[in-house]
């Protein structure tokens, strides 16, 4: 059934450019689940936050999403965590909006906690029913980061509300699904695993060469790709002083590429994480190893991954983690940490390996298992195709969330369909690990 759907997803725009510290895989999920909605028919019309001046009030993307940028705080970029003053702002607006359209909207689906307080107060005033996708939980965060994470404390509480009065939470992994019940104590009833996906039109094995090539890249030598936000979490630094001990103690002469930053040129004054990336490559003396790329922009993507014997990505937490199934798309193996959504997608010994975080020392014997067995690691980039075409498309997890939203549609209007939790989906099922 065709169904009316509003997206909130307050810092995250699906129109944005990504790789800086607040625009990642959110960005990438609220317009991809967005679009394959859209592709199946339903109406689908997303709120983010206008933070530029110039921005239209409302755009319609080619993939017939309407993105409409709501005017809450400075028309300017904000940090993340201190947007949360604007969101009384942004909720009026929202009902607003909401009311104005005739009560059009069968379903909210809230990204990230702010969107989700707001998804409580559209219900709270309209009755409409809401799904969230937390992508990241406050109290994950505390535990990772202590005292450098400066979201205001009241993220907590919001969180537990939301938990509670959401129709349903999606979860993106196994761990995350725990940490909502141990650490929210949500109702296990309410809670469905979907994962993230990659899409057939950005991602896919391509001929190696071609891609260096195309690069600028030199034809030979063994190249490790880390992709992803310039962040301290994402255990960039781990990665460098894995190359380190690599070209040190196991003699592998390999280059790291690393992807990503606020702006095309990897300039440390607008990305200070590459700064400080920089000096400890310096102290690990591998400073002519590692090249800093700067962000690049989806469809230059491919050609990274594709040209990269080995994807590196050790952070200390990850809620999903999208850019190794993109690695694993375009057929090069990952070396991941053992955290969060990777240990679900990475299958250990088959596509890649898994690692402990803050461990350069294994990583290093990791990537030196792959990078000396060149046949090996093209038969785990075979299986890698294989496994997250069967398992992790954005189409596929469309169709799950969308499966979802139909539950929760039964469940507010008493019917059977809504008695109890989704069978299990698709996604779900694949999960629970690779036949
Ligand atoms: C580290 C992390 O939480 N990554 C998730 C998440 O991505 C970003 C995350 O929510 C960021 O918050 P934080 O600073 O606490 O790390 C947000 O700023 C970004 O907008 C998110 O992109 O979501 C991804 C997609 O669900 C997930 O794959 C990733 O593991
Ligand atoms: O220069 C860049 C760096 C990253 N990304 C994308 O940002 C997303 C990051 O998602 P992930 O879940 O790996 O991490 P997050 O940033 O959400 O923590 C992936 O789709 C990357 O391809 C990008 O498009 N360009």
């Amino acid at each position: 059934m065709k169904r009316r759907l509003l997206w909130i997803s307050e810092h995250a725009s699906p129109l944005a450019t990504l790789g800086g510290a607040d625009s990642g895989g959110q960005n990438v999920y609220v317009a991809q689940v967005a679009r394959h909605l859209a592709a199946a028919g339903h109406e689908v019309d997303i709120l983010t936050r206008r933070d530029a001046a110039d921005l239209p009030s409302a755009v319609l993307s080619a993939d017939g999403v309407r993105v409409v940028h709501v005017p809450a705080g400075p028309p300017e970029p904000v940090r993340k965590e201190d947007l949360l003053g604007y969101m009384g702002e942004f909720a009026e607006f929202a009902i607003r909006h909401a009311r104005r359209r005739g009560g059009k909207y069968d379903l909210v689906h809230a990204n990230f906690f702010m969107s989700a307080l707001v998804a409580c107060e559209i219900k709270r005033a309209t009755g409409v029913p809401f799904v969230v996708t937390f992508h990241a939980l406050g109290k994950v965060r505390r535990v990772h980061q202590g005292g450098a994470d400066s979201f205001p404390q009241e993220r907590l509480a919001i969180e537990e509300r939301a938990v509670a009065e959401a129709d349903r939470v999606i979860a993106e992994c196994p761990q995350d699904e725990q940490d909502l019940l141990e650490h929210y104590r949500a109702d296990p009833r309410k809670v469905e695993t979907i994962p993230c996906g990659f899409d057939h039109s950005e991602f896919g094995p391509i001929d190696r060469a071609e891609a260096r090539r195309r690069l600028g890249l030199p034809a030979d030598g063994p190249i490790v790709l880390q992709l992803g936000r310039m962040v301290p979490r994402k255990g960039v630094d781990n990665v460098i002083r894995g190359l380190a001990r690599l070209r040190s103690s196991r003699g592998v002469a390999a280059r790291l590429l690393v992807v990503g930053g606020e702006s095309r040129e990897p300039d440390p004054a607008a990305t200070p994480e590459i700064g400080r990336l920089l000096e400890v490559a310096r102290e690990e003396g591998v400073a002519d190893a590692v090249t800093f790329v700067g962000s690049r922009g989806r469809r230059e993507l491919r050609d990274y991954y594709a040209a990269a014997d080995v994807f590196a990505s050790t952070p200390w937490y990850e809620p999903f983690g999208i850019t190794p199934l993109e690695a694993m798309a375009c057929g090069t193996p990952v070396v991941g940490a053992a955290v969060g959504g990777i240990k679900a997608t990475v299958v250990d010994g088959e596509t890649g390996y898994l690692v402990p975080p803050h461990d350069p020392e294994a990583l290093a014997a990791r990537l030196a298992d792959l990078l000396g067995d060149p046949a090996g690691a093209r038969e785990f980039g075979r299986r890698a195709i294989r496994h997250v075409n069967a398992r992790y498309t954005w189409r596929s997890v469309a169709g799950s969330i969308s499966d979802l939203y139909e539950v929760v549609l039964g469940t507010h209007r008493g019917t059977r369909a809504g008695a109890g939790r989704l069978a299990r989906s698709t996604a779900a099922r694949v999960l629970a690990h690779p036949g």
